[in-house]
């Protein structure tokens, strides 16, 4: 029985309990009617009825904390769904903080009454606590026995097993997974080894890219996770690939985090320079568990995937990581065994990669992260100093449009001041310089074109002169360059 079927299976043994309840009512009914003098029966029958007359419509539902000395997982799913119930007109509330996490965590106390309303149906909730005492080696010792009371009417009891509790269970497995801190995980030779918390603050707001990009990427994002069903329905291993390429310090593993803190996904940072074969490969995806990210960065430098088929020839086929080892685990033969995966690849060339990765179908998106534009600068400027605008913007902006430059760069020089003035004009100077320096770059390339054009212009006209020569067998420069006459040489060079 997996652990949802036995808190199901412990909801109806309490269900029983309340059920048996309501019989003794009945039961009590009846005694009052049979055995009691009439003046005296109407009196406790409106006590009997104010006590258990609720049952008649009403179902009560103990949820204790604990089950012997096991906890009770409906107990702590509950105590997690209710902190989102919490309404501004309760009077009392529990606030704590966890040491691993850094954030406090607002409970309802003993006594305060929870009302929530799921499928139209209004469920009663109150926390209550009771002290008792056992008696153990040491003496009597006292402790705290909590519980929940769950009330609803009588009639929606299956709506309640059937439709509430698992909401409850699922709803708190999506609030612990987004209040658990994540971590990346990387492998020594084949084993996931090394786990660290990921504490990377880049999210999709903090990343400076083009807001269209950022947007479609988003998007794509929140597409897949929703689609369990389509991806069976198709037949397809439930994984998205993205390759990520651009310069360095334009915002690639920023964009990993981002993508991590959005889906709370844990990420698997492959080393592939750990693992000597296929086989590690193999072993090492096998044992990712599912709603979690393989980040493979700098996947040119990584491994030498253009001189494959010469190292094939010289090693047996599982000596080694092999392009098409990695075009498996991305085609989703290692994926069949989980789900819900992202892979990620990241270089700073694209050209440098082997056409059959690039190939449509292999990775789904490939993200190109550029240079800072003004919607990345718009970012940043909020990110470092919370501006939205600026006199100064517009030169900024002007700028950008010619001057290439990474948002790395651009954070490196907001943050050069608190004053957001200093800060800007440091930028504007940053772009004007690389803008002078983009220009002598470009006249000197032009020049060095220009030196290479009159080299090759020259040496055209030795070959020609050469050619002349045995032709005419004049060997006189002069009356060589009489032969040749006006000829445009810069067309055909
Ligand atoms: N697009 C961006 N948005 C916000 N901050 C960025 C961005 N790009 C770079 N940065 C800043 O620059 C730092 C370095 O960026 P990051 O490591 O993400 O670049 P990268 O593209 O992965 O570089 P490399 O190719 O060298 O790995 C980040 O920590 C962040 O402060
Ligand atoms: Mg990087």
């Amino acid at each position: 029985m997996d652990s949802r079927s036995k808190v199901m299976e412990t909801a109806k043994n309490y269900l029983t309990t309340a059920a048996s309840v309501a019989a003794s009512a009945m039961l009590a009914r009846t005694v009052i009617n049979e055995f009691l003098p009439s003046d005296l029966r109407s009196l406790a029958s409106t006590g009997i009825h104010k006590l258990f007359g609720r049952f008649s419509a009403e179902h009560t539902i103990i949820i204790p904390q604990t089950e012997g000395l096991n906890p009770n997982e409906l107990y702590d799913a509950a105590s997690i769904y209710l902190r989102t119930k919490i309404s501004p007109t309760m009077k009392r509330l529990r606030a704590s903080k966890s040491e691993d996490k850094n954030k406090v965590v607002i409970t309802f106390d003993v006594g305060e009454e929870i009302i929530d309303i799921f499928h139209g149906t209004e469920y009663k909730w109150m926390l209550i606590s009771q002290e008792e005492t056992s008696n153990s080696r040491n003496g009597e010792k006292s402790i705290q026995i909590r519980w929940f009371e769950l009330k609803f009417h009588s009639k929606y009891k299956d709506v309640m097993l059937d439709n509430y509790f698992p909401h409850i269970l699922e709803r708190s497995k999506e609030i612990k997974a987004a209040d658990r801190l994540l971590k990346i995980i990387t492998n020594k030779y084949d084993e996931w080894h090394y786990s660290i918390e990921l504490n990377h603050p880049a999210t999709f707001k903090t990343l400076a890219m083009d807001a269209e990009l950022k947007r479609m990427i988003m998007e794509d994002l929140a597409r897949f996770v929703k689609r369990k069903e389509y991806y069976k329905r198709i037949g397809k291993a439930w994984k998205r690939g993205y390759l990520l390429f651009g310069p360095p310090g334009t915002g690639k593993s920023s964009l990993i985090a981002a993508i991590a803190n959005y889906l709370r996904f844990d990420i698997y940072d492959l080393d592939l320079k750990e693992i000597c074969s296929n086989s590690e490969l193999k072993t090492l995806l096998v044992g990712m568990p599912n709603k979690s990210m393989l980040v493979i960065e700098d996947i040119d430098c990584s491994i030498d995937l253009r001189n494959r088929d010469e190292e094939k020839e010289k090693k047996s086929k599982d000596d080694e990581v092999t392009l098409s080892g990695i075009l498996n685990c991305v085609d989703g033969l290692w994926s069949t065994s989980g789900e819900e995966r992202i892979i990620v690849f990241t270089t700073n060339y694209k050209d440098r990669l082997d056409p059959a990765l690039l190939r449509p179908g292999r990775m789904d998106m490939h993200i190109h992260m550029g240079h800072c534009g003004p919607d990345g600068f718009r970012v940043l400027a909020s990110n470092y100093h919370c501006i939205h605008d600026h006199p100064i913007f517009e030169e900024i902006d002007e700028l950008l449009k010619e001057v290439e430059v990474t948002p790395a760069e651009v954070s490196e020089e907001l943050l050069r001041s608190d004053d957001v003035d200093i800060a800007l004009r440091g930028l504007v100077k940053l772009l004007h310089k690389k803008r002078k320096e983009s220009q002598e770059e470009k006249h000197k390339a032009e020049d060095s074109q220009d030196n290479q054009q009159r080299d090759g212009e020259s040496k055209q006209i030795d070959q020609e002169k050469q050619h002349l020569e045995s032709e005419t067998g004049v060997s006189n420069y002069e009356s060589i360059e009489e032969i040749i006459g006006d000829q445009d040489w810069s067309q055909d060079a």
